[in-house]
């Protein structure tokens, strides 16, 4: 794993945008997006590049971690939604190929396993982008998710509708179950890379970074994986023991932006 540690928030969104245009211009394929507030900088610095610098994601396609159950299509707060108007609506991806799960289907069982399938025959993701929750949660696969999982029907925490309560109008409003890829089919991407910048992810980053393998923080997954890279910023990386090591490693620039 490759811990890269910037000075702020903005710096990581950078970082993280200089990993997705360089796969970009190395030929991939398929992206792997994530919503919440994390890798909003990432976006408004794809979106700006594409704009400025000609930044061009014709040809590929992108596939989302999660949706909500029960949201109607069209609901702002949809991750469907929510990544066309963060991002796809900003830059030249054909908005036919970016694919979620689908959180309106009868059968989400169905519809979560149908998903899975299309990853696996579509895929593999080139580059994953991954936020994770203050319970170390990544996608919505929440603390004792099996390490392999699949792509399934999750029911949320209390801990994570209440952080996700700020997007609705009421915390009642906050979907109790979501469809989510599982941290198998997470782990099937050739390249994981995680944002997280604020104190509040402290802990988390900790756990997942430096505390043991363990289904009890999902993000811990991380360590088997041949390629992750996370990008933190001074406050999320203010648990880690191993601060300085991480930063001498990673002193000039991070691997992924040199090979
Ligand atoms: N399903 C999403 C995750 O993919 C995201 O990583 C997490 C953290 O969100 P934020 O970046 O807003 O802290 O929120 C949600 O639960």
């Amino acid at each position: 794993m490759e811990i890269v540690i910037v000075d702020s928030a903005e710096a990581a969104g950078t970082v993280v945008a200089d990993i997705f245009e360089h796969a970009v211009h190395s030929g991939a394929r398929t992206l792997g997006l994530a919503t919440g507030s994390s890798p909003l900088s990432v976006y408004r610095e794809l979106a700006r590049r594409h704009r400025e610098d000609g930044l061009s994601f014709v040809g590929l396609q992108a596939f989302l971690l999660d949706e909500y159950v029960g949201l109607p299509e069209g609901h702002p707060e949809s991750y469907a939604q929510v990544i066309r108007t963060e991002l796809v609506n900003h830059l030249d991806l054909d908005a036919s190929r970016v694919f979620s799960p689908d959180g309106t289907a009868p059968d989400p069982f169905a519809a979560a396993a149908a998903y899975d399938r299309a990853i696996g025959s579509n895929g593999p993701v080139d580059v994953q982008l991954l936020g994770i929750g203050g319970n170390g949660h990544i996608g919505f696969n929440e603390p004792t998710s099996s390490l392999n999982s699949r792509t399934r029907v999750k029911t949320l925490t209390e801990q994570t509708r209440t952080d996700n309560a700020r997007f609705f109008e009421s915390p009642d409003d906050v979907p109790r179950h979501v469809i989510t890829q599982g941290l198998g089919t997470i782990c099937e991407a050739r390249h994981l890379v995680m944002i997280a910048t604020g104190e509040h992810k402290a802990a988390a980053i900790a756990a997942a970074v430096e505390g043991p393998l363990a289904a009890v923080c999902p993000a811990s997954v991380l360590q088997l994986h041949p390629h992750a890279t996370v990008v933190i910023d001074e406050a999320a990386a203010s648990q880690l023991r191993l601060t300085e090591f991480y930063k001498t490693v990673s002193a000039h620039k991070p691997l992924a932006q040199r090979y």
